[in-house]
């Protein structure tokens, strides 16, 4: 048997202690499926005294994480402490720098940096691997590279955020407010530290950048996603989705417009969207995740499973070690780093679709008149309204709007029509219905 593939882990919440774990609890299947033992040498936290619930007596406690980059006595260092830069991007670069290799869950460097530290990988020869960055225990990353590697693909798209679904699905099913939902959401390790990266989509915007560029063979463009978040979504607009045959989600789009990866435009976005009952994304609830990727020959692919959580994330963190430790890491993207295309940034104006829009209004005659113009003037044309019964204290009202099928830039220009109406009493939600 090989000598063990020996590791440091820098950072034991969640995803760290459930590493440790799931080590501890598959060791023989784990030795099996990579030819030699897979073993913690030296961890690192915060907080060197906490009860985790884990035994780390057997492991060198690490005062400065930085100092794991160098030690002679670690082939791999495992990055689960989060934050796109900070100690952990000095973290990867030494850990890269010092031919180690790297694997890490977090998202929100892979989507920022994840350029660089692919160079430096492919410099160094050093693994660079962050399955568990996207879709937590979803093979989703490896799906992508490996498995639709032969096709071109034009869309990929789903539920990226764990923390963002539980909360909409559970609004659904108990039409509890947002914020209770959010607190159960963090308590049970679903949440990122800072939780206005999931609720305002960001969390999901760094991982549909790190999927376009696996799939699309593009470099990582994060500062391209057009992003929004849950935030805006209330109670009313769920009854309202419901009564119309459809649930709300936050859903992530990369589409490839006009050509392929080396001529086309790239356009990326999260958002609430409106989805069909009979959609396979209608069905995913509480903090699963599911991509769909469309290849010209594959057809549409669906991976669904958790996207949060200790055990599935740690599974995704150990099958990177897996394929390290049998030295199959294999370059991080689809194409080897300085191969990847610059996509141009596609156009959402161009987008063919049907929104749903919900405006807050006054309830006072000459109102609806007044939207409905501005939708006429604008090009737009109506599929259905509905107004639900009066606000006894405000004097407000909720009118939902379906639009028919027609280009974005439409709807935008109608808004701007209505921007600063005194009619309006709140900012308009526009929620896209996702097409079959
Ligand atoms: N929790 C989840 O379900 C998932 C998390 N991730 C990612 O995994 C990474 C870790 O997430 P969690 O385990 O949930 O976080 P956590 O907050 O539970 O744990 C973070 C760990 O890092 C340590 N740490 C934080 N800042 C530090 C610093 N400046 N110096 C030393 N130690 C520091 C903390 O002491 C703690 O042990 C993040 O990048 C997160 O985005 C990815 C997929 C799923
Ligand atoms: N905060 C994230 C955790 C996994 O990436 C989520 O809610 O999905
Ligand atoms: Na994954």
């Amino acid at each position: 048997m090989a000598e063990p593939l020996r590791l440091a882990i820098a950072g034991l919440g969640t995803v760290g202690t459930g590493v440790i774990r799931l080590l501890e609890a598959n060791r023989e299947v784990v030795e099996r499926r990579a030819g030699r033992a897979i073993e913690v040498v030296a961890v690192n936290a915060r907080e060197r005294g906490k009860d985790r619930g884990v035994d780390l007596s057997r492991f060198a406690w690490v005062d400065d994480m930085q100092a794991m980059a160098t030690r002679a006595d670690v082939d791999v260092v495992v990055e689960l402490v989060g934050g796109s830069d900070g100690p952990a991007l000095t973290l990867a670069r030494s850990a890269l720098d010092a031919g180690k290799g790297f694997v890490t869950a977090n998202k929100a460097m892979v989507a920022h940096h994840g350029m660089e530290l692919a160079e430096l990988a492919a410099i160094k020869s050093a693994p660079f691997a962050f399955e568990a960055a996207v879709a937590g225990g979803i093979p989703v990353v490896k799906g992508l590279r490996e498995g639709t590697a032969a096709n071109a693909l034009t869309r990929i798209y789903g539920i990226l955020n764990g923390t963002c679904n539980y909360i909409l699905s559970e609004m659904e099913r108990t039409g509890a407010d947002f914020g209770e939902m959010l607190s159960a959401a963090q308590e049970k390790g679903y949440a990122e530290a800072d939780p206005t990266f999931d609720i305002e989509g960001v969390d999901a915007a760094h991982k549909l950048a790190i999927l376009a560029a696996i799939g699309f063979g593009t470099r990582i463009d994060f500062e391209a996603v057009r992003c929004s978040g849950i935030t805006q979504v209330s109670a009313t607009d769920i009854a309202q989705a419901d009564a119309l045959g459809y649930v709300v989600r936050l859903v992530g789009i990369a589409s490839m417009e006009n050509g392929d990866e080396a001529t086309g435009r790239l356009l990326q976005r999260v958002r609430p969207c409106l989805v069909p009952f009979r959609h396979p994304l209608a069905a995913v609830t509480g903090p699963t995740n599911a991509v769909v990727a469309e290849g010209d020959f594959s057809g549409r692919l669906l991976f669904q499973g958790a996207g949060a959580g200790d055990k599935p994330t740690a599974s995704a963190v150990v099958a990177d070690l897996i394929d390290i430790a049998r030295g199959q890491a294999g370059a991080p993207f689809s194409v080897p780093v300085n191969q990847l295309a610059t996509a141009e940034q596609g156009d959402p104006g161009e987008r063919m679709g049907r929104d749903y829009i919900r405006f807050t209004v006054a309830d006072r005659p000459g109102v609806l008149a007044e939207i409905t113009a501005a939708m006429r003037d604008a090009g737009v044309s109506i599929e259905s309204l509905i107004q639900r019964g009066r606000d006894r204290d405000g004097g407000e009202v909720q009118v939902a709007m379906v639009t028919h099928e027609g280009p974005e830039r439409c709807v935008t220009a109608a808004l701007e029509l209505l921007e600063g109406s005194p009619s309006l009493a709140a900012d308009p939600l526009v929620m896209p219905i996702l097409g079959n």
